[in-house]
């Protein structure tokens, strides 16, 4: 039987040392014709240094716009409250010089359209070289090469010097993505942000990006951010996952805890919903209903209209802080020891 205590601190599970990126209470809201509506609610979790954090939600649960305001790119209509701490400093509150400063140079980012984040009219060479100088002015156009072939050889792009002198446009899409990555890692950066890095291509290729983050990993020791909505993409290449629904954090752990020992309603429906080799028919789960939009959420649970376990009167009720199932391991269900006893 699972043991279950409140989390040591509210955010959930932290390191012993520092983490490299601890985010408190995060809340982003946005500015709409009904007024203030929360797009992120109460959202708390640490990364640890070289460790890689997935964040895992369907369409809609939150996952920008937590990363818009961990990079300080929300609109300004937006209004975030709440802490993020990088070496514990914190960034909230932060001009927009002082933040770009930290992005780019300490913060790396990947977006999911690489074609849209390139500029096609100049060389990939002279692009990746535009974000090395802008933190590194001190650099010649030699080294400037040298570094930007350095980029593309981490990245696994073969012949990089012949390489730099192309354009996008002479780029398959799982190369322009690997290009993004190279620019993402243009300044060392302690945490790399990888928004949707796979979603724009094809199954093949996606397998070869997530290879290539953990090559990244694996040379550099960068901790890593992984944004996205597919929890297949996770297994090979997190050490943790953060399972979000709703604007909250619904379930954090080790990748392992979270496949094999799910304590949320939503994370095992999610899993239910993955294709897998053991099984002859795949079972392609269907969670009947939709999420609630931002605004018209009910309080407590934000699962519970679509959860089979749900009890309104437990499940309706704010609960001050996740409850921790295992060492480093936490669940926002309140209903976890029961409904593990009715599955058994
Ligand atoms: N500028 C905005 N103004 C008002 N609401 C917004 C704005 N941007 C996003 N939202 C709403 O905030 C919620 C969370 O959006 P967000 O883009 O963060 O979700 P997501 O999980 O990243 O989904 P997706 O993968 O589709 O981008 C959504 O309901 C969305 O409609």
């Amino acid at each position: 039987m699972t043991s279950l205590s409140p989390s040591r601190a509210d955010a959930g599970p932290t390191d012993p040392a520092a983490p490299l990126l601890a985010v408190r209470d995060l809340t982003v809201e946005y500015k709409t014709d009904a007024g203030m509506v929360a797009a992120v609610e109460r959202l708390s979790f640490d990364v640890g240094e070289r460790q890689t954090l997935a964040i895992v939600g369907e369409s809609g649960s939150g996952k920008s716009a937590a990363a818009m305001a961990l990079m300080g790119l929300l609109p300004r209509t937006a209004r975030v409250t709440g802490s993020i701490r990088f070496r514990g400093e914190e960034l909230l509150g932060r001009s927009e010089r002082q933040l770009r400063e930290v992005r780019g140079r300490r913060i790396g980012i990947i977006f999911q359209d690489a074609l849209a984040a390139l500029n096609p009219m100049m060389t990939i060479g002279a692009q990746i070289a535009e974000a090395v100088s802008v933190h590194d002015p001190s650099l010649g156009p030699k080294e400037l090469a040298a570094r930007a072939a350095d980029l593309l050889g981490l990245v696994g792009i073969p012949s990089p010097e012949t390489r730099l002198h192309e354009y996008p446009h002479e780029f398959s899409g799982g190369m322009r993505q690997r290009v993004m990555i190279a620019i993402g890692m243009a300044n060392e950066p302690d945490i790399l942000i990888a928004d949707e890095p796979t979603t724009a291509l094809d199954v093949t290729v996606q397998a070869q990006i997530l290879e290539v983050v953990r090559h990244v990993q694996e040379r550099t020791g960068t901790s890593i951010l992984l944004i996205t909505h597919d929890l297949g993409v996770v297994a090979g290449v997190a050490d943790r996952v953060m399972v979000m629904y709703g604007g909250r954090n619904l379930e954090t752990g080790g990748v392992e805890a979270v496949f094999y020992q799910p304590s949320h309603p939503y994370t095992r429906a999610l899993l239910d919903a993955l294709p897998r080799i053991d099984r002859r028919v795949p079972r392609l789960a269907q969670i009947p209903g939709n999420p609630s939009p931002p605004g018209r959420r009910p309080p407590g649970c934000p699962f519970q209209s679509r959860c089979p376990h749900a009890r309104p009167a437990l499940c309706g009720a704010e609960s001050a802080s996740p409850l921790q199932v295992a060492d480093l391991h936490t669940t926002s269900c309140v209903r976890v020891r029961e409904i593990e006893s009715e599955l058994r």
